[in-house]
């Protein structure tokens, strides 16, 4: 059974919601690089040239240099091994291996949260990437699933971050704890974790400032607000994700290895999705820093967060082709 059969009947058992949502905000990824590899796939055979114009279309789509050379590294061993003449059955090759990539080992994918007592999650990442929206859309997805949530906005660096934290605890229906502009970040965590014990809540997230203009300044307060938490409720944090921005391309890049260096990040939420053609940033991510993408931003509104899923994320790019190669109507 060839990749993309496997890979349509193995999206297929997931609602019918999240694969649109998928491939709607994952469509003008999906609309260059498909045009891009067309061109690539309908050459008349598999030769140098044709990796070498692969490897453009990859980085175009910002996957990165260094994980553009192992993809393609990865399809010629394939190619040997399986005996492939045709460049047109490359397309579901490479889609098995871009899968795979975003898979990783398949261990630390999905959210590490407690089935009973307080879960904290700490977020983190520089302003305007969309971390105060992600938090917003984080109370609602857990709201939904009929969780407490609180959360506690520890950018108090700016009065306006604190206020827009407020207006989304609002508009979710969830508390907010906290202090004036200018107070100690960690005073507000501390807050938080005391009034969500006390409100017996199941989420507390943390909204954190992320200046990197003063990279020491970011490091220290960061290990201050892990050192509040882990003191407070063992095994704390249970996740640290950072937020990028996927319009920012090789620059996500550079802040999150300055975060990584800051702290242990244990996952990364990708917004903004929808607004870029470069969607290939999330194999970069993986593949390059070894953390998972574990949820995207596909919209702007409260339910366009998903949960990260390497087999939707490769389906919704190559939609068209799956349908065609396995006969069906794509809805
Ligand atoms: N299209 C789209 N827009 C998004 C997404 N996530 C966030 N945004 C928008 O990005 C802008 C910045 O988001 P914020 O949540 O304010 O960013 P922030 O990182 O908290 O920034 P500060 O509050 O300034 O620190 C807002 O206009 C959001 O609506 C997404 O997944 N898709």
């Amino acid at each position: 059974m060839s990749f993309f059969k496997r890979l349509k009947e193995s999206v297929s058992r997931t609602t019918d919601s999240v694969t649109q949502k998928f491939r709607s905000g994952l469509s003008k990824t999906s609309a260059s690089l498909v045009g891009a590899m067309d061109s690539v796939f309908s050459r008349n055979r598999i030769d140098e040239e044709l990796y070498e114009e692969l490897e453009e279309v990859l980085i175009g789509a910002d996957v990165g240099v260094n994980t553009t050379l192992e993809i393609v590294e990865k399809l010629r061993t394939e190619v040997k091994e399986r005996k492939l003449k045709d460049p047109g059955e490359l397309k579901s090759l490479l889609s098995e291996i871009l899968v795979g990539i975003l898979q990783g080992d398949g261990e630390d994918e999905g959210m590490n949260l407690k089935e009973d007592g307080l879960s904290i999650i700490l977020i983190v990442g520089v302003n305007g990437v969309g971390k105060t929206t992600t938090i917003g859309k984080l109370a609602h997805h857990y709201k939904e699933q009929g969780r407490k949530v609180v959360l506690a906005a520890g950018d108090t660096f700016r009065a306006g971050a604190i206020e827009q934290l407020e207006i989304w605890g609002e508009r979710v229906g969830v508390d907010v704890i906290r202090h004036q502009a200018g107070s100690d970040p960690a005073a507000v965590i501390y807050d938080g974790i005391q009034a969500a014990k006390a409100r017996g809540a199941d989420i507390l997230l943390c909204d954190t400032a992320g200046r990197l203009q003063n990279k020491v300044n970011l490091m220290e307060e960061l290990k201050k607000v892990h050192r509040v938490i882990s003191r407070e409720v063992p095994e704390a944090p249970h996740e640290t994700l950072l937020v990028l921005d996927s319009t920012t391309g090789q620059n996500a890049m550079q802040q999150a290895k300055i975060f990584h260096e800051a702290t242990r990040i244990t996952g990364i939420v990708l917004t903004k999705m929808d607004g870029t053609a470069k969607g290939g940033i999330a194999l970069a991510i993986r593949q390059e820093l070894r953390v998972p993408v574990k949820w995207v931003g596909l919209g702007e509104q409260m339910d366009d967060l998903q949960p990260f899923d390497g087999e939707q994320f490769v389906h919704a790019l190559f939609v068209e082709d799956i349908e065609q190669e396995t006969g069906t109507d794509p809805n």
